[in-house]
């Protein structure tokens, strides 16, 4: 019988998190909710769904020792760092050509590293469905959140009707997608939800091995042609080493996503955050009446709607007449900036000493 596989992406930079989040340890390395890293979350989550045997994690040379440390309880040799940055579609080729040499005819379920979920009993059901419909249609299956507004940065796909594909008996049914559109233009964004029928794409990508390796040799023979070279290597890590940082650099939702020919959908009825901002992270910390959000004792004068996280939940804060900011405090350096800016934090890093990014 063919086994399904779990492939983490752990290998993305997390500047939006400055100054907690460092080019070593990015957004799925921290502890923002003052339990356990999103990493950890992320392999945790799997548990009753995939062996831990057959979870595999890419990430890259600077973070791959705290990789290993968060995922200690994954056999070593599954976890492994890609020679160079290329972004996530050739970290997915890779992921898929290593998972090949397991077993071929096996069936891949693709994760980010970083999104928050709690309701473990339905994200288990809508991928047990994902799987069995991936495995059964030979189709590249996404998983679709109900998007609340227009937000640019991320997939979309237009949902249409119940796909004659679907295998019989799913509790969470596919759709057929007619449309795949990754980070579109803010007003096409709008257009999206204006119109009803489209999703965000939650990032993960359930298929089998000779679905993806037939939509890759028809839309993008540079990677298929790289799984091929990774199936007829005697020494992989040679292979990888000469060929990978070669590849053309460019996301997995641009590189196949957007091309492929038979895409399903879907739909996620549990909780998802991507947790993209000092913003939402605030959402899951203590708040004051004044609606100031903390991890740390905070004491407050006329001061309302401030976010003030501290790497040491110890440190007092106190707030004296200041509205509106997102302050982060660790060991080295002092973030001080408008809430209206959480999304411009990646452009501060750009002028910071590179030893503190
Ligand atoms: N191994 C590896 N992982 C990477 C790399 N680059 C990014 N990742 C990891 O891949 C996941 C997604 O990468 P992002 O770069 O954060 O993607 P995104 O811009 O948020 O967009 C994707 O996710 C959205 C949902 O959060 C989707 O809506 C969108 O369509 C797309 O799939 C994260 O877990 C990130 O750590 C890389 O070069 N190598």
């Amino acid at each position: 019988m063919s086994q399904t596989f779990a492939l983490i992406l752990a290998g993305g930079s997390g500047t939006r998190f400055w100054p907690l989040s460092r080019d070593a340890k990015p957004k799925q390395l921290l502890d923002l909710f003052g339990d356990t890293t999103l990493l950890n979350k992320t392999i945790s989550r799997l548990e009753g769904l995939i062996p831990k045997e057959n979870i595999l994690i890419l990430t890259n040379q600077l973070q791959l020792e705290a990789v290993r440390e968060v995922a200690h309880e994954l056999p070593a040799e599954n976890i492994f760092a890609e020679p160079a940055k290329r972004d996530t579609a050739p970290a997915v080729a890779l992921g898929v050509g290593l998972v090949a040499a397991r077993d071929p005819q096996a069936t891949m379920v693709i994760l980010p590293a970083d999104q928050l979920i709690s309701d473990i009993e339905n994200f288990h059901s809508v991928l047990s469905d994902a799987i069995t419909t991936a495995q059964q249609s030979n189709s590249l299956v996404t998983i679709g959140i109900k998007p609340t507004w227009p937000c640019p940065s991320f997939g979309y796909v237009e949902r249409g009707g119940v796909s004659p594909l679907a295998p019989s008996g799913l509790k969470n049914v596919p759709h057929e997608v007619t449309c795949f559109r990754e980070k579109p233009a803010p007003e096409l964004a709008a257009q999206f939800l204006e119109q009803g029928n489209f999703a965000w794409n939650a990032g993960m990508f359930i298929w089998s091995i000779a679905t993806v390796i037939k939509e890759l040799t028809t839309h993008n023979p540079e990677l298929a042609n790289f799984i091929s070279e990774l199936q007829n290597s005697d020494d992989i890590n040679k292979t990888v080493a000469e060929k990978f940082d070669k590849l053309t650099p460019t996301s997995i939702d641009y590189a196949l996503m957007e091309k492929a020919t038979s895409v399903l959908n879907i739909e996620a009825n549990f909780d998802w955050d991507d947790v993209g901002s000092w913003i939402s992270v605030s959402k899951y910390l203590d708040s004051t009446e004044s609606n100031n959000k903390t991890n740390s004792p905070l004491v407050e004068i006329d001061s309302s709607n401030n976010i003030v996280f501290t790497e040491s939940k110890n440190t007092q804060v106190a707030l004296l007449g200041v509205d509106d900011l997102i302050v982060v405090q660790t060991a080295d350096s002092i973030l001080v900036a408008h809430r209206d800016k959480a999304d411009d934090i990646k452009k501060i890093v750009t002028k910071l000493p590179k030893e503190l990014t």
